[in-house]
Protein backbone atom coordinates (compact mmCIF):
# COMPACT_ATOMS: atom_id res chain seq x y z
CA UNK A 1 0.00 0.00 0.00
CA UNK A 2 1.48 3.66 -0.95
CA UNK A 3 1.36 5.91 2.34
CA UNK A 4 2.54 8.97 2.41
CA UNK A 5 2.99 11.50 4.87
CA UNK A 6 2.82 15.55 4.74
CA UNK A 7 4.50 16.76 7.17
CA UNK A 8 4.93 21.07 7.94
CA UNK A 9 8.18 20.86 9.76
CA UNK A 10 7.06 24.64 11.52
CA UNK A 11 3.50 23.60 12.31
CA UNK A 12 2.97 23.98 16.33
CA UNK A 13 5.95 26.66 16.17
CA UNK A 14 8.11 23.85 15.20
CA UNK A 15 8.18 22.61 18.59
CA UNK A 16 7.48 18.87 18.02
CA UNK A 17 11.02 17.58 16.14
CA UNK A 18 12.02 15.42 19.26
CA UNK A 19 8.12 14.11 19.12
CA UNK A 20 8.47 13.72 15.59
CA UNK A 21 10.76 10.99 15.37
CA UNK A 22 8.68 8.56 17.86
CA UNK A 23 5.74 9.70 15.99
CA UNK A 24 7.45 8.42 12.71
CA UNK A 25 8.77 5.40 14.20
CA UNK A 26 5.35 4.36 15.45
CA UNK A 27 3.98 5.18 11.90
CA UNK A 28 6.28 3.10 9.64
CA UNK A 29 4.99 -0.08 12.49
CA UNK A 30 1.65 0.51 10.93
CA UNK A 31 2.48 1.34 7.16
CA UNK A 32 5.92 0.18 6.43
CA UNK A 33 7.03 2.10 2.92
CA UNK A 34 5.31 4.55 4.14
CA UNK A 35 7.21 8.00 2.80
CA UNK A 36 7.60 11.60 4.56
CA UNK A 37 6.78 14.61 2.28
CA UNK A 38 7.75 17.85 4.02
CA UNK A 39 6.43 21.46 2.87
CA UNK A 40 9.16 24.27 2.21
CA UNK A 41 7.01 27.08 2.50
CA UNK A 42 3.58 28.43 2.87
CA UNK A 43 0.80 26.68 0.25
CA UNK A 44 3.71 23.95 -0.92
CA UNK A 45 1.47 20.99 0.82
CA UNK A 46 -1.28 21.99 -1.95
CA UNK A 47 1.24 21.21 -4.74
CA UNK A 48 2.47 17.77 -2.57
CA UNK A 49 -0.88 16.79 -1.94
CA UNK A 50 -2.20 17.06 -5.15
CA UNK A 51 1.25 15.20 -6.72
CA UNK A 52 0.76 12.56 -4.07
CA UNK A 53 -2.81 11.94 -5.07
CA UNK A 54 -1.80 12.09 -8.77
CA UNK A 55 1.19 9.48 -8.24
CA UNK A 56 -1.65 6.87 -7.09
CA UNK A 57 -0.60 7.12 -3.23
CA UNK A 58 -3.47 5.15 -0.84
CA UNK A 59 -3.42 7.26 1.96
CA UNK A 60 -2.04 10.74 2.84
CA UNK A 61 -1.34 11.30 6.66
CA UNK A 62 -1.36 14.70 7.12
CA UNK A 63 0.77 15.86 10.18
CA UNK A 64 0.69 19.68 10.62
CA UNK A 65 -1.96 22.16 11.67
CA UNK A 66 -5.00 23.49 10.23
CA UNK A 67 -3.36 25.12 7.78
CA UNK A 68 -1.70 22.23 6.41
CA UNK A 69 -4.86 20.06 6.75
CA UNK A 70 -6.74 23.09 4.49
CA UNK A 71 -3.91 22.81 2.06
CA UNK A 72 -3.73 18.96 1.37
CA UNK A 73 -7.40 19.11 1.15
CA UNK A 74 -7.36 21.54 -1.24
CA UNK A 75 -4.51 19.87 -3.02
CA UNK A 76 -6.13 17.14 -3.29
CA UNK A 77 -9.60 17.85 -4.31
CA UNK A 78 -8.03 19.96 -7.15
CA UNK A 79 -5.68 16.36 -8.54
CA UNK A 80 -7.00 14.08 -11.01
CA UNK A 81 -8.03 11.60 -7.61
CA UNK A 82 -10.11 13.69 -5.31
CA UNK A 83 -10.73 10.49 -3.33
CA UNK A 84 -7.57 10.06 -2.15
CA UNK A 85 -7.96 9.45 1.93
CA UNK A 86 -6.82 11.17 4.38
CA UNK A 87 -5.40 10.92 7.69
CA UNK A 88 -4.49 13.35 10.35
CA UNK A 89 -1.49 13.78 12.84
CA UNK A 90 -2.27 16.71 14.81
CA UNK A 91 1.19 18.90 15.62
CA UNK A 92 -0.46 22.46 15.09
CA UNK A 93 -0.97 24.98 17.33
CA UNK A 94 -4.99 25.64 17.32
CA UNK A 95 -5.58 22.16 15.72
CA UNK A 96 -9.09 22.82 15.80
CA UNK A 97 -9.93 20.62 12.68
CA UNK A 98 -9.54 17.23 14.42
CA UNK A 99 -11.18 17.99 17.49
CA UNK A 100 -13.81 16.72 15.56
CA UNK A 101 -12.70 13.49 15.49
CA UNK A 102 -11.39 13.11 19.31
CA UNK A 103 -7.85 11.58 18.16
CA UNK A 104 -6.37 9.46 21.66
CA UNK A 105 -2.45 11.66 22.18
CA UNK A 106 -0.51 9.11 21.63
CA UNK A 107 0.52 9.18 17.95
CA UNK A 108 1.01 5.39 18.38
CA UNK A 109 -2.30 4.89 18.91
CA UNK A 110 -3.11 7.27 16.13
CA UNK A 111 -1.47 5.32 13.98
CA UNK A 112 -3.16 2.32 15.11
CA UNK A 113 -6.57 3.71 14.65
CA UNK A 114 -5.82 5.04 11.20
CA UNK A 115 -4.51 1.70 10.15
CA UNK A 116 -7.72 -0.33 11.45
CA UNK A 117 -10.06 2.32 10.15
CA UNK A 118 -12.71 2.19 6.92
CA UNK A 119 -12.40 5.24 4.98
CA UNK A 120 -15.50 7.25 5.20
CA UNK A 121 -16.77 10.25 3.64
CA UNK A 122 -17.40 13.56 4.82
CA UNK A 123 -18.15 17.65 3.51
CA UNK A 124 -15.66 20.22 2.50
CA UNK A 125 -16.20 23.53 2.25
CA UNK A 126 -15.72 25.81 -0.83
CA UNK A 127 -14.81 29.07 -1.47
CA UNK A 128 -15.66 31.30 -4.39
CA UNK A 129 -14.30 34.90 -4.61
CA UNK A 130 -12.40 37.44 -6.56
CA UNK A 131 -8.81 38.68 -6.01
CA UNK A 132 -7.85 42.36 -6.40
CA UNK A 133 -7.56 42.06 -10.35
CA UNK A 134 -11.13 40.37 -10.42
CA UNK A 135 -10.11 37.01 -11.35
CA UNK A 136 -11.83 34.10 -9.88
CA UNK A 137 -10.76 32.18 -6.97
CA UNK A 138 -11.71 28.87 -5.88
CA UNK A 139 -10.42 27.52 -2.89
CA UNK A 140 -11.33 24.09 -0.82
CA UNK A 141 -11.46 24.16 2.93
CA UNK A 142 -11.80 21.39 5.64
CA UNK A 143 -13.02 22.99 9.01
CA UNK A 144 -14.78 26.81 9.34
CA UNK A 145 -14.18 30.07 6.97
CA UNK A 146 -15.14 33.30 9.11
CA UNK A 147 -15.48 37.09 8.62
CA UNK A 148 -15.25 40.17 11.17
CA UNK A 149 -12.96 40.06 14.44
CA UNK A 150 -11.70 36.29 13.40
CA UNK A 151 -10.50 37.82 10.27
CA UNK A 152 -8.39 40.17 11.37
CA UNK A 153 -7.36 38.04 14.37
CA UNK A 154 -5.69 35.57 12.02
CA UNK A 155 -4.52 38.40 9.48
CA UNK A 156 -2.55 40.00 12.78
CA UNK A 157 -1.25 35.86 14.03
CA UNK A 158 -0.18 35.15 10.46
CA UNK A 159 1.41 38.46 9.93
CA UNK A 160 5.49 37.84 8.85
CA UNK A 161 7.36 38.11 11.97
CA UNK A 162 4.63 37.42 14.09
CA UNK A 163 4.36 33.45 14.21
CA UNK A 164 7.46 33.17 16.76
CA UNK A 165 5.66 35.47 19.47
CA UNK A 166 3.78 33.62 22.04
CA UNK A 167 3.34 29.94 21.47
CA UNK A 168 -0.09 27.71 21.60
CA UNK A 169 -3.31 28.83 22.80
CA UNK A 170 -2.09 31.63 24.90
CA UNK A 171 -1.42 33.20 20.76
CA UNK A 172 -5.05 33.21 20.23
CA UNK A 173 -5.99 35.09 23.41
CA UNK A 174 -3.83 38.09 23.20
CA UNK A 175 -4.36 38.33 19.93
CA UNK A 176 -7.80 38.27 19.90
CA UNK A 177 -8.56 40.80 23.03
CA UNK A 178 -5.99 43.11 20.56
CA UNK A 179 -8.39 42.61 17.63
CA UNK A 180 -11.44 43.01 19.60
CA UNK A 181 -10.21 46.29 21.08
CA UNK A 182 -9.42 47.58 17.17
CA UNK A 183 -12.22 46.12 15.78
CA UNK A 184 -14.25 48.67 13.78
CA UNK A 185 -17.05 46.62 12.26
CA UNK A 186 -17.96 45.65 8.84
CA UNK A 187 -21.40 45.79 7.21
CA UNK A 188 -22.41 43.04 5.09
CA UNK A 189 -25.78 40.94 3.45
CA UNK A 190 -25.51 37.57 4.38
CA UNK A 191 -27.81 34.91 2.28
CA UNK A 192 -28.27 31.43 3.33
CA UNK A 193 -29.69 29.21 0.64
CA UNK A 194 -30.84 33.14 -1.27
CA UNK A 195 -32.70 34.19 2.28
CA UNK A 196 -31.42 37.05 4.20
CA UNK A 197 -30.47 36.00 7.66
CA UNK A 198 -28.41 39.32 7.99
CA UNK A 199 -28.02 42.88 6.82
CA UNK A 200 -25.51 45.65 8.19
CA UNK A 201 -22.80 45.35 10.93
CA UNK A 202 -21.78 42.40 12.64
CA UNK A 203 -18.56 40.94 14.98
CA UNK A 204 -18.31 37.28 13.48
CA UNK A 205 -19.80 35.24 10.57
CA UNK A 206 -18.80 31.57 10.68
CA UNK A 207 -19.30 29.41 8.09
CA UNK A 208 -18.86 25.94 9.66
CA UNK A 209 -18.33 22.55 8.28
CA UNK A 210 -16.68 21.87 11.55
CA UNK A 211 -17.43 22.62 15.48
CA UNK A 212 -14.13 24.70 16.61
CA UNK A 213 -12.35 27.35 15.42
CA UNK A 214 -9.68 29.81 17.15
CA UNK A 215 -8.22 27.31 19.01
CA UNK A 216 -11.00 25.81 21.09
CA UNK A 217 -13.83 27.83 20.45
CA UNK A 218 -17.02 25.76 20.43
CA UNK A 219 -18.62 27.79 17.95
CA UNK A 220 -21.20 26.38 16.35
CA UNK A 221 -21.52 22.93 18.67
CA UNK A 222 -24.31 21.64 16.34
CA UNK A 223 -21.64 21.58 13.57
CA UNK A 224 -21.69 17.80 11.21
CA UNK A 225 -18.82 16.99 9.36
CA UNK A 226 -21.05 14.63 6.88
CA UNK A 227 -24.40 16.04 6.74
CA UNK A 228 -24.30 18.23 4.01
CA UNK A 229 -24.66 21.48 5.32
CA UNK A 230 -22.92 24.13 7.22
CA UNK A 231 -23.45 25.40 10.53
CA UNK A 232 -23.46 29.72 10.63
CA UNK A 233 -23.28 31.42 13.45
CA UNK A 234 -23.97 35.31 13.00
CA UNK A 235 -22.94 37.75 16.09
CA UNK A 236 -23.84 41.16 15.30
CA UNK A 237 -22.19 44.29 16.28
CA UNK A 238 -21.23 44.17 20.32
CA UNK A 239 -19.36 46.68 21.89
CA UNK A 240 -16.03 45.91 23.60
CA UNK A 241 -17.10 44.32 26.92
CA UNK A 242 -20.11 42.21 25.38
CA UNK A 243 -17.17 41.29 22.91
CA UNK A 244 -14.71 40.16 25.06
CA UNK A 245 -17.57 38.56 26.87
CA UNK A 246 -18.62 36.62 24.36
CA UNK A 247 -15.19 35.40 23.89
CA UNK A 248 -14.95 33.65 27.02
CA UNK A 249 -18.16 31.78 26.85
CA UNK A 250 -16.83 30.21 23.30
CA UNK A 251 -14.58 28.06 24.62
CA UNK A 252 -17.50 26.13 26.42
CA UNK A 253 -20.11 26.91 23.97
CA UNK A 254 -21.88 29.56 26.31
CA UNK A 255 -22.79 32.23 23.80
CA UNK A 256 -25.58 29.70 22.69
CA UNK A 257 -28.27 31.60 23.87
CA UNK A 258 -26.66 35.25 23.31
CA UNK A 259 -29.45 37.63 22.42
CA UNK A 260 -27.77 39.12 19.46
CA UNK A 261 -26.28 35.38 17.42
CA UNK A 262 -28.55 34.04 15.73
CA UNK A 263 -27.39 30.29 13.84
CA UNK A 264 -28.80 28.98 10.47
CA UNK A 265 -27.83 25.90 8.21
CA UNK A 266 -27.78 25.87 4.71
CA UNK A 267 -26.10 24.68 1.82
CA UNK A 268 -25.19 28.12 -0.25
CA UNK A 269 -23.99 31.09 1.59
CA UNK A 270 -23.35 34.28 0.03
CA UNK A 271 -21.41 37.09 1.87
CA UNK A 272 -21.93 40.31 0.20
CA UNK A 273 -20.00 43.25 1.80
CA UNK A 274 -21.91 46.77 2.43
CA UNK A 275 -17.87 48.51 2.55
CA UNK A 276 -15.68 48.83 -0.41
CA UNK A 277 -13.03 47.69 1.74
CA UNK A 278 -10.93 44.18 1.20
CA UNK A 279 -11.62 42.73 4.85
CA UNK A 280 -9.83 39.57 5.58
CA UNK A 281 -11.43 35.88 5.15
CA UNK A 282 -10.21 33.44 8.02
CA UNK A 283 -10.25 30.04 6.79
CA UNK A 284 -9.12 27.16 8.42
CA UNK A 285 -6.87 29.58 10.68
CA UNK A 286 -5.37 31.31 7.32
CA UNK A 287 -5.98 34.43 5.46
CA UNK A 288 -6.19 33.12 1.54
CA UNK A 289 -8.72 35.58 0.65
CA UNK A 290 -9.97 38.52 0.78
CA UNK A 291 -13.46 40.28 -0.06
CA UNK A 292 -17.19 39.03 -0.30
CA UNK A 293 -17.83 34.87 -1.17
CA UNK A 294 -19.99 32.86 -1.72
CA UNK A 295 -19.32 29.52 0.20
CA UNK A 296 -20.82 26.15 -0.98
CA UNK A 297 -20.61 22.74 0.28
CA UNK A 298 -19.76 19.90 -1.45
CA UNK A 299 -21.24 16.88 0.46
CA UNK A 300 -19.00 13.75 0.54
CA UNK A 301 -16.22 15.30 -1.16
CA UNK A 302 -13.64 14.13 1.29
CA UNK A 303 -12.34 10.04 2.09
CA UNK A 304 -11.20 10.09 5.54
CA UNK A 305 -9.54 7.61 7.60
CA UNK A 306 -9.77 8.58 11.21
N1 LIG B 1 8.54 24.92 5.50
C1 LIG B 1 7.70 25.89 5.79
N2 LIG B 1 8.16 27.12 6.12
C2 LIG B 1 7.31 28.13 6.47
N3 LIG B 1 5.96 28.01 6.50
C3 LIG B 1 5.45 26.80 6.19
C4 LIG B 1 6.28 25.69 5.82
N4 LIG B 1 5.48 24.61 5.57
C5 LIG B 1 4.20 25.05 5.75
N5 LIG B 1 4.18 26.34 6.13
C6 LIG B 1 3.01 27.16 6.52
O1 LIG B 1 2.90 27.12 7.94
C7 LIG B 1 1.61 27.62 8.28
C8 LIG B 1 1.10 27.07 9.59
O2 LIG B 1 0.88 25.71 9.48
P1 LIG B 1 -0.20 24.92 10.36
O3 LIG B 1 -1.50 25.61 10.30
O4 LIG B 1 -0.14 23.53 9.90
O5 LIG B 1 0.38 24.99 11.84
P2 LIG B 1 -0.06 25.87 13.06
O6 LIG B 1 -0.39 27.26 12.62
O7 LIG B 1 0.96 25.69 14.12
O8 LIG B 1 -1.36 25.10 13.56
P3 LIG B 1 -2.92 25.54 13.64
O9 LIG B 1 -3.30 26.10 12.29
O10 LIG B 1 -3.64 24.27 13.95
O11 LIG B 1 -3.01 26.55 14.73
C9 LIG B 1 0.73 27.34 7.07
O12 LIG B 1 0.33 28.58 6.51
C10 LIG B 1 1.68 26.63 6.10
O13 LIG B 1 1.41 26.96 4.74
Amino acid sequence: MKVSIIRNPVAGGGKHGKAWHAAHGAFVAQFPGLEVHESRSSGDAIRLARAEAERGCELIIVAGGDGTISDVVHGVLTSGRPDTPLAFLPIGTGCDFVRNFALPKDPAEIARRIAAAAPRKMDAGLLLARDAEGREQRRYFANIASVGISGEIVDAVNAPGRRKILGGPLRFLVFSVLAILRYRPYAFDILVDGMRVHEGRLAIAAIANGAWFGGGMHVTPQADLADGFFDIAVMREETVIGLLGLLKSLYSAGHLGHPLLSFHRGRRIELRPQDPNRFPVEVDGESPIRGGFVAEIVPGALTIRT
